[in-house]
Formats: structure tokens, C-alpha cells, sequence
């Protein structure tokens, strides 16, 4: 698809959490429409679990369910894409997953993507989280194509997978976008670092939609929304609060990084290689 412009401009909503589900999607449709009717962007980004917590309970079919209706809604109402941040998603099988809907202006669901790697993990000290104890894996990648620029979407927890991010880079994407919800114990030390390290490694844009910072929660987020870019800088970030990130990406900037550093064409790949398995 012929790139319709280098410049996108992208807001990030970073949202808290409420114990109401409805009043949690009320809040990120409202969040949309201030961020359109203020600075028009092109694309529109939620937080991981923005409307609930990861639980079966709170479990919806996609696209039919009640949160997926009102995405498609307020993606066709403001003419935008939307990254509608993940909901827990209840599959065919009855299994649950953690799952990124994508949709376009037109309402439509351009694709989902379900977690592929699960957050299960046990800091002595700081946090434990078995993620897989609620939920199943997903299998399949998503790339999605934005006026001709391709991007990548991951899911919080598989940012840590450098090898995901490399088979993107290495099916042409210049953006990889990452709804997450970070926490005290792994923010501080890794949030910023994973990104600018998978920013540097495939010299592309990475982009995060965070859950604001709530103490009295069960498990506390970090906040820190962020845009890196192909240079791995740190081209703007939120604060902990709930709040609305706008920037324009320069998507020049990728091709610009990738001549001036030529790691790719400078691989030794005969001997190493990074391939996607077929099933
Ligand atoms: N919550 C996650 O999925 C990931 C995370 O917090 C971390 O990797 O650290």
C-alpha cells in the first residue's frame, strides 16, 4: 500500500481503573473523544485490561461482545484507528485470552491479538503473577497496515521477547505498539529500557499505552505511557497519572536510522538466522 504521509499523529491514553467495567469503557470513550475534538490524531491507543481485570468472569466474545460494540462505535463516530488496548477475550474453545482488538475508521475489526507470551513470574521480594493460571497463549502475530505504514502489535509482557519484535522488523514494520500495564517491582528497572532496547535493535518506533498508577489496587501499574523512536530516544512520556499523550511520529526517521546504521544488510545470517516456525 502506497504511504500516504511520513507524519501520524498518535495519542495515548493512559487510563485508571476502576472497579466498574461499564463505566471503565464510558471512560475510555470519553478519553476518545477529548483527544480527537483537541488534537486529531490518526491513531488511537488503550491500555492493557482498560476496562477490567484479566479474570473469566469479566470474559466477552469478540466482536460481539459489549466493549468491542462500543470500540467499533467510537473508531467509526471520531474517523479514526483505534488500538482498543486488550479486554479478556472468552474463545470458541471457553478458553480465556488476553486479547488487543484492532479497528479501523470504518468501524471495522481489523485484528485481533491475543498475548503470546503469558506474565508468569515469581521476584522474590516484589511481585509473583501467574498469568497462565487465567489464561491461554496466543499463536499468531498481528501486523496491521496504517495508510501504508505497517505495525506491529504486542502485548505487554511479550515486549521481553526480542525475538518477536524481529520477526516484525523483519516483515517491514516501522512501529511496534505495545498496550501493557507494567508494575512497581519490573517499571522502574526494565519499562523504559525494553523499549529503547527494542527500538534500537530493529531501529523502529515503539510505542506504549500504560494504566495509570493506582495504590489502593490489587496489582499497582507503573504509568510511564511512552514513544521511543528509531534512534531508541525517548521522544515523549507520561507521568504516572491518568492522561491523554499526543505526538506526531516522523516515519522518515526509520529509514534514516536504517542507512545511516546498516546493521541489517550487515548481518552475518550465514551464521545465525531468526525465522517464524509454520505450524
Ligand atoms: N504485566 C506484564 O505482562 C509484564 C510485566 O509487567 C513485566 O514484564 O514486567
Amino acid at each position: 500500500m502506497r504511504k500516504v504521509s511520513n507524519i501520524m499523529r498518535l495519542a495515548l491514553l493512559q487510563l485508571s481503573l476502576s472497579r466498574d467495567k461499564a463505566a471503565n469503557v464510558l471512560n475510555a470513550i470519553s478519553k476518545i473523544e477529548m483527544a480527537v475534538e483537541e488534537h486529531n490524531p490518526r491513531l488511537i491507543t488503550l491500555p492493557e485490561c482498560f476496562n477490567c481485570p484479566c479474570h473469566r468472569k469479566y470474559a466477552e466474545h469478540i466482536p460481539d461482545g459489549y466493549t468491542s460494540q462500543q470500540l467499533s462505535k467510537a473508531a467509526l463516530d471520531n474517523q479514526i484507528y483505534l488500538i482498543g488496548g486488550t479486554i479478556p477475550e472468552l474463545g470458541d474453545n471457553n478458553a480465556i485470552y488476553n486479547t488487543c482488538t484492532v479497528w479501523g475508521p470504518n468501524g471495522e475489526l481489523l485484528a485481533k491479538h491475543r498475548k503470546m507470551h503469558l506474565f508468569d513470574i515469581d521476584i522474590k521480594g516484589g511481585i509473583r503473577f501467574m498469568e497462565s493460571e487465567m489464561m491461554s497463549a496466543g499463536n499468531d502475530f498481528t501486523i496491521i497496515n496504517v495508510d501504508g505504514h505497517k505495525i506491529g502489535i504486542g502485548i505487554c509482557y511479550d515486549i521481553r521477547f526480542e525475538e518477536m519484535a524481529r520477526l516484525y522488523r523483519n516483515n517491514g514494520c516501522e512501529m511496534i505498539i505495545y498496550p501493557a500495564a507494567f508494575n512497581m517491582t519490573t517499571g522502574p528497572l526494565h519499562w523504559e529500557l525494553l523499549q529503547r532496547a527494542r527500538a534500537n535493535d530493529n531501529q523502529l518506533f515503539v510505542v506504549t499505552a500504560s494504566l495509570a498508577r493506582d495504590h489502593s489496587a490489587e496489582y499497582v501499574s507503573y504509568g510511564h505511557s511512552m514513544i521511543v523512536d528509531p534512534w531508541a530516544k525517548v521522544q515523549k512520556t507520561a507521568d504516572e497519572h491518568e492522561q491523554i499523550l499526543v505526538d506526531d511520529i516522523d516515519f522518515s526517521l526509520v529509514e534514516q536510522v536504517r542507512q545511516q546504521i546498516p546493521v541489517f544488510s550487515q548481518r552475518r545470517l550465514d551464521l545465525y538466522s531468526t525465522e517464524k516456525k509454520s505450524k
